[in-house]
């Protein structure tokens, strides 16, 4: 090598997440690949040398840097990927709070035309410009926070042309923004008010046209569904995910949130590739789920949010072989947060990870929830250059000292694009 890019070194702790292929589960979440006092050398955005610095400095002897830059003994880990989030939409819902406060459930808000019905009113009503002003400000913050890569869900247009501005929105942050985006498209997210009471209506309009629309767009990778009672059933949520399927869309889906449906199963039977939420999902789902290789995304602040005295069994989803992930879950009603470092927290003290499990839930099987294991995910040779230094030198300091922002700087596709904790790119 004669010309390296940029040398990371004089890291004391380095995870690499180095590992064995495939999502993990069971012991091998506690395997994170860390290296004491480690470097990381990149060319053209891509890791060229990664471990030991000695052993990185011999790789690379001879070569011209570019950029060195000094880690000053602190602790590295690869950039952090966000599986689940409602990134784009209007408004907000903070006056939900005394409804919550109050007593009133999240399905009650929703039944009486709150919640998601009350985001869609507000994203139909915002411009395109405006909801990408809105959407870069909490992807600015996202990547302040770590996330590299994110995953973004339309589901609050609930048109064929509202859920294609939506949609639009994410394809233009992709253009502009340094985070990597992968779309989901989720029209299946809420009965919109013009169909109440007629959802099998809506569920055909979402089948005959939207999926179509959006295949035709090329504007989304996944299609995601909230089976939910009171919102989609089984029923529902299968034919909307089989004609989805059909069309080449991977599958996701917002699997026994509330209400034990039984999404657990059906995730594991239609072959999704993630399923979301699961707080009420049975053992039986769950054993379907690692049967059929479905990553479980688990979203605490959610739980934590919506102030439920349960929330999703990830100890026991690990006991069973199920990979587990983790993410913000980012939307304006039921977790109204960019901060992935709080749902650090989170995993450690209501989820009961250890903080070894919670950042393979939130690097590698994140990565596998969306498809972009060969990516990112881990910082090993020929993946993506991208990686977070923390003002922190062990992982334990990041759950355990919450409310804070530990991240200093972040490096995606081989370039500083957050320094001194605030977003530094062009
Ligand atoms: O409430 C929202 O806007 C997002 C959400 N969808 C399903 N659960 C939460
Ligand atoms: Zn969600």
């Amino acid at each position: 090598m004669s010309q390296i890019d940029l040398l990371v070194h004089n890291i004391k702790a380095l995870v690499t997440m180095a590992g064995p292929a495939g999502a993990r589960s069971g012991a091998e979440m506690k395997e994170i690949g860390l290296v004491q006092d480690g470097a990381v050398a990149v060319v053209d955005g891509r890791i060229v040398a990664v471990g030991r610095e000695e052993d990185v400095q011999k790789q690379i002897q001879g070569a011209d840097i570019s950029t060195e830059w000094d880690a000053k003994g602190k602790l590295v880990t690869p950039g952090l990927v966000e599986p689940h989030t409602h990134l784009v939409h209007g408004g907000s819902r903070e006056h939900e709070l005394s409804l919550k406060l109050n007593g009133a459930s999240y399905l009650e808000i929703l039944e009486k035309g709150g919640g998601i019905l009350s985001t869609v009113r507000a994203t139909r009503a915002a411009t395109e410009e405006e909801l990408f002003v809105k959407a870069k400000k909490s992807l600015d913050q996202m990547l302040q926070f770590g996330a590299t890569t994110v995953e973004a869900k339309s589901g609050y247009g609930l048109s064929v042309k509202e859920e294609l501005k939506q949609l639009r929105v994410t394809s233009a942050l992709q253009k502009l923004h340094p985070v990597d985006l992968v779309s989901t498209f989720m029209g299946a997210h809420a009965v919109p008010t013009e169909y109440k009471g007629r959802t099998d209506e809506y569920v055909a309009l979402v089948i005959n046209e939207m999926l179509p629309e959006v295949k035709r767009s090329g504007l989304a990778e996944f299609c995601d569904v909230f089976c939910e009672h009171g919102v989609f059933s089984v029923e529902q949520s299968r034919a909307i995910m089989q004609a989805a399927r059909k069309l080449g869309f991977r599958l996701k889906l917002h699997a026994d949130e509330i209400e034990p449906l039984g999404g657990a199963e059906l995730a594991a039977e239609l072959g999704c590739i993630s399923a979301e939420h699961l707080l009420a999902a049975s053992d039986e789902g769950l054993l379907a789920m690692k049967e059929a290789g479905v990553v479980a995304v688990c979203l605490p602040a959610t739980s934590f949010n919506l102030r439920l005295s349960k929330h999703a069994r990830a100890r026991k989803m690990i006991e069973l072989g199920v990979p587990v992930a983790l993410s913000t879950d980012y939307n304006p009603g039921s977790s109204p947060t960019e901060s992935l470092q709080l749902v650090m927290t989170l995993g450690c003290l209501n989820l009961g990870l250890t903080p070894e499990e919670v950042l393979t839930a939130m690097t590698i099987n994140a990565a596998h929830a969306i498809g972009r294991a060969e990516q990112v995910g881990s910082l090993e040779v020929g993946k993506q250059a991208d990686l977070v230094i923390y003002d922190a030198d062990n992982l334990a300091y990041l759950p355990y000292h919450f409310g804070i922002n530990h991240v200093k700087t972040v490096v995606k596709n081989g370039q500083i694009v957050v320094q001194d904790g605030k977003v530094a790119y062009e």
